[in-house]
């Protein structure tokens, strides 16, 4: 297997552009996301930062009118040259804004991926769902009713199943769109302790639109503004000493 150095970057974008029909909503994006770091996304409202997290797993594919140009390399392979999207899927997960369980049981969501992939030997599914549901830091709460719905959860705790779900797929990489802003400050808090615990298995690139969480939990921060990467280094940088005094702006606040 190969191995690579700390700091190799597993997702290269280059010169991406996005259009939503006539409408450009990403200009010359480039950027090089570092393995096993946490990449946040800040910027205002509408800059492009959920249009750019769709790109990097082809969700926006789903989306009428969507056209894409650039290259982004995923593990030396250029996504948008490939059929396979369903692979590109499990290695590249997602966790949404709003936790979004099926309304099933707790064990039936993890299992669920699993499932679909062929695994059917249920001591296997045990281990796939106890690991994953530890792994996100959801295990103890849960154990005693993973029979029962999903939906009877907390919000934070839906959230924390979702990223199990989204773990029980073995990602290389996983999304994550806000995933806390609909979430009390103390389960806000846990997934975020739950972010910089996966970061020594996943590459986690997320979008928030909490500063303070930006510069809690992750690594590296790309600034967007208008659809382009207005500046990108290492969060301690980018939120005290800042390249561009657009950036200055935004994290002191003095920016719409
Ligand atoms: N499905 C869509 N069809 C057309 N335009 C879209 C679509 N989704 C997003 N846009 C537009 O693309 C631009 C970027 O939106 P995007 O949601 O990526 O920004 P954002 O930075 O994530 O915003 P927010 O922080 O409010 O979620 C906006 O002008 C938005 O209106």
């Amino acid at each position: 297997m190969e191995q690579r150095k700390e700091g190799t970057s597993i997702i290269n974008v280059r010169d991406l552009n996005l259009f939503y029909g006539e409408k450009q909503a990403l200009f010359g994006v480039d950027l090089a996301i570092l393995e096993k770091e946490v990449t946040a996304l800040i910027g205002p409202s509408g800059c492009g930062k959920s249009t750019f997290l769709r790109t990097l797993n082809r969700m926006n594919d789903l989306i009428d009118g969507v056209k894409i140009t650039g290259d982004i390399v995923i593990d030396h392979e250029d996504i948008y040259k490939t059929n396979d999207v369903i692979k590109l899927r499990t290695k590249v997960g997602m966790v949404f804004q709003k936790p979004n369980l099926f309304p099933m049981s707790i064990y039936d969501n993890v299992a669920y991926g699993p499932r679909m992939q062929g695994i059917k030997n249920k001591k296997e599914l045990n281990k796939i769902v106890e690991e994953s549901l530890r792994s996100a830091a959801i295990w103890d709460e849960v154990q005693d009713r993973l029979k029962t719905s999903a939906l009877g959860l907390s919000g934070g705790q839906q959230q924390r199943v979702c990223i199990a779900r989204a773990i029980a797929m073995k990602p290389d990489i996983i999304l994550m769109d806000e995933p806390t802003s609909a979430l009390d400050p103390i389960s806000t808090l846990k997934i975020e302790e739950l972010i910089t615990n996966m970061k020594k298995d996943y590459t986690i690139v997320i979008v928030t639109h909490n500063m303070q969480q930006a510069a809690r939990v992750s690594d590296k921060t790309a600034f967007f503004l208008n659809g382009e990467v207005v500046e990108y280094d290492d969060t301690d940088n980018i939120f005290s000493t800042p390249q561009d005094q657009r950036t200055e702006d935004y994290v002191t606040g003095r920016f719409g």
